[in-house]
C-alpha cells in the first residue's frame, strides 16, 4: 500500500469523539449575590443528608429529557432528537468522581448563567410570573421553572464541579462550565458534547462514598426507583419500576396492585382496601393508599407507628420514605405513596414539617380517605366489618386525639355499635342510629358495661328501656372516653345513660 503523505494543514489530530473538551477562551464571572447566599445555605448541607444531591441531580436530568419529549412532542426542531433519551450515572472511584449525563434537552449558555441565578432568586413559582408577564413560551417558562434549586446540593459534597452542556435548540454552540462553588465560575465554549448535560462532580474527599457504586445503586434504588427514564449506573439498568400511582386508577389490574403494595409495604400481605385516586384542587395530589388485609402488626398498634407508612413523592422522586406529617397518626396502619406537584422539591426534611401545603395536603387525604372507608362500609359491609374488627380502635383513637369536630364526626361515622334494639353481634352505626330516633329525642344515648348480659342488667338500662329508647352498649373501656371526645354527632349530645340518671337523680 503507497503510504499517504498528508499536506501538513490537512494533518488533524484524532480527538476520540466522546470526550468532550473545551476549547473556547473562558469568561470568569462572579455568581450573583442571591446565588451565593444560595450556595453557601445549601453547601452547610441544608440538606438533612447529604446523598440527596445524586437524587437532586437525577430528577434535573429526569426534566431535561421530559421537556425533550414535550418539545418534540410540539413540533420544536431538534437536533438529534432521535437519541435515546437516558440518564447515565458513571462512579470513578480513584478519581474520586461521580458524572450523571443526561441526553436530555440540554442548556444553552444563557441558561447555565440565568438558570442557576433565577432560581437562586425567585424561586420557581415567582419566576414563572416574570416569564408569563414576558409571555415566554409555554416550554421555555415550564423548563426552567421545574429545574429547582436541586443542582446547588452538588456543592455539599464537592470541591469541583464541571458542566458540559449542548443544547438541543437549533445553532447553539456546546459549553463548558465549571465551579468550585466558593463564588466565581468558568464557562468557555466546548467541543465534541453530546446533545443533553454532562455534570462531574469531583468529590470531596469526606464524600469518597459517592464515588462507591454499590452505595450510589442503593442511593438511586431509594430515590429515583421510579423516575421516567432508563436509568444507568456503571452501565447497567438501575431502576425498573412503573409509578403505578400516576396511572390511570381504572387502568391497574389487582394483582399489578398486589405486587406494588408488597414492594412498598416490604411485606407479603395482600390490601383489602385499594385506594387509588388524583385530585388538582386544593392541591395536586395522586395518591395510592393501601389498607392491609392482615391484622395490625407491633408496629402499628403503638403510636410510634410502623417501618412503612405512606411515603411522599414529587414528581415521580422520593422525597420522604415514610412521611408521618402527610397523614395524621391514626392512619399509620395506611400504606402507600402520595405525589403531589405543589409541595416544592425541599432543601430540607425538615423544612417538610408544616408548612401551608403539608397541612392541606394531610387535611384533604384525611377527609377523602374517611369517605373511602364509609363507603367501603356501603358497598363491601362483609370486609368492611372484618377490617373494622382489627382497625376499628384507630378511628376511636383518631377522635380522641383529633381537634377538628368535623374530622371527630367523619371518624364517627366508622364507627359500630351493639344497640338496645339490635340482637347481640349486629352493628349499628350513629347515622343509623340518628335515623331512627323517636321524633324530638335529642341525644345519643351509650351505656358503657364489660358485657351486653351486664349491660342489660344494669339499673340504669331498664329506666331508659321504658322509654323505648335506643341505647348504644360500649364494651370497651376507652370507648367511654372516645364518646366523650366526640361530644355531639349531628348535633345531637352523646349522653351517658349514668349520667342522665344521674341527673334526673332517679334512684338507680
Ligand atoms: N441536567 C440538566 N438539564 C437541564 Cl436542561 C437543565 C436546566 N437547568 N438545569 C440545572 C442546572 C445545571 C447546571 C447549571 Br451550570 C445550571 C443549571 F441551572 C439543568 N440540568
Amino acid at each position: 500500500e503507497p503510504e499517504i503523505i498528508l499536506p501538513e494543514s490537512e494533518k488533524v489530530t484524532y480527538q476520540a469523539k466522546s470526550q468532550p473538551r473545551a476549547s473556547g477562551p473562558s469568561e470568569s464571572h462572579e455568581f450573583q449575590a442571591e446565588t451565593r447566599q444560595l450556595l453557601n445555605i445549601v453547601a452547610k448541607s441544608l440538606y438533612s443528608e447529604k446523598e440527596v444531591f445524586i437524587r437532586e441531580l437525577i430528577s434535573n436530568a429526569s426534566d431535561a429529557i421530559e421537556k425533550m419529549r414535550f418539545m418534540t412532542r410540539s413540533g420544536q426542531t431538534l437536533s438529534g432528537a432521535d437519541r435515546p433519551l437516558e440518564i447515565r450515572i458513571d462512579t470513578d472511584k480513584v478519581g474520586r468522581t461521580i458524572t450523571i449525563h443526561d441526553s436530555g434537552l440540554g442548556m444553552t449558555k444563557e441558561e447555565m448563567m440565568t438558570n442557576l441565578g433565577t432560581i437562586a432568586r425567585s424561586g420557581s413559582k415567582a419566576f414563572i410570573q416574570e416569564m408569563s408577564e414576558k409571555n415566554q413560551t409555554v416550554d421555555s417558562k415550564e423548563i426552567i421553572g421545574q429545574f429547582g434549586v436541586g443542582f446547588y446540593s452538588a456543592f455539599m459534597v464537592s470541591d469541583k464541579i464541571e458542566v458540559f452542556s449542548q443544547s438541543s435548540l437549533p445553532d447553539q454552540p456546546a459549553h463548558h462550565w465549571e465551579s468550585d462553588g466558593s463564588g466565581t465560575y468558568t464557562i468557555r465554549e466546548a467541543q465534541n458534547v453530546s446533545e443533553g448535560t454532562k455534570i462531574v462532580i469531583h468529590l470531596k474527599p469526606d464524600c469518597a462514598e459517592f464515588a462507591d457504586e454499590t452505595n450510589v445503586r442503593e442511593i438511586v434504588k431509594k430515590y429515583s426507583s421510579f423516575v421516567g427514564s432508563d436509568l444507568i449506573l456503571n452501565g447497567t439498568k438501575a431502576n425498573e419500576l412503573r409509578p403505578l400511582w400516576l396511572m390511570d386508577p381504572k387502568e391497574v389490574e389487582p394483582d399489578t396492585h398486589e405486587d406494588f403494595y408488597r414492594y412498598i409495604g416490604n411485606t407479603f400481605d395482600k390490601p383489602r382496601f385499594t385506594y387509588h385516586f388524583r385530585t388538582d384542587a386544593p392541591i395536586d395530589i395522586r395518591a395510592l393508599l393501601y389498607v392491609p388485609e392482615s391484622r395490625p402488626g407491633l408496629f402499628e398498634t403503638n403510636r410510634e407507628g410502623a417501618d412503612v407508612g405512606v411515603a411522599l413523592y414529587c414528581r415521580k422522586v422520593l422525597i420522604k420514605s415514610k412521611a408521618e406529617n402527610i397523614v395524621p397518626k391514626w392512619m399509620r396502619f395506611v400504606k402507600g405513596v402520595v405525589d403531589s406537584e405543589d409541595i416544592p422539591l425541599n432543601l430540607s426534611r425538615e423544612l417538610l414539617q408544616d408548612s401551608a401545603q403539608i397541612r392541606k395536603l394531610r387535611t384533604v387525604l384525611t377527609n377523602k380517605f374517611l369517605r373511602f372507608i364509609q363507603e367501603r362500609a356501603r358497598k363491601e359491609t362483609k370486609s368492611f366489618l372484618e377490617f373494622y374488627k382489627d382497625y376499628g380502635f384507630f378511628f376511636k383513637e383518631g377522635i380522641i386525639t383529633s381537634n377538628e369536630q368535623y374530622e371527630k364526626e367523619e371518624l364517627a361515622k366508622i364507627l359500630r355499635f351493639e344497640s338496645s334494639k339490635q340482637p347481640a353481634g349486629e352493628l349499628v352505626s350513629l347515622p343509623e342510629y340518628c335515623d331512627r330516633m323517636n321524633a324530638g329525642q335529642r341525644d345519643i344515648y351509650y351505656l358503657s358495661a364489660p358485657s351486653r348480659q351486664l349491660a342489660e342488667n344494669s339499673p340504669y338500662f331498664e329506666a331508659l328501656k321504658k322509654r323505648d329508647v335506643e341505647i348504644l352498649f360500649c364494651y370497651e373501656s376507652y370507648d367511654e372516653l372516645v364518646l366523650m371526645q366526640l361530644q355531639q354527632f349531628d348535633k345531637k349530645s352523646m349522653t351517658s345513660v349514668e349520667k342522665e340518671m344521674r341527673m334526673d337523680n332517679t334512684p338507680p
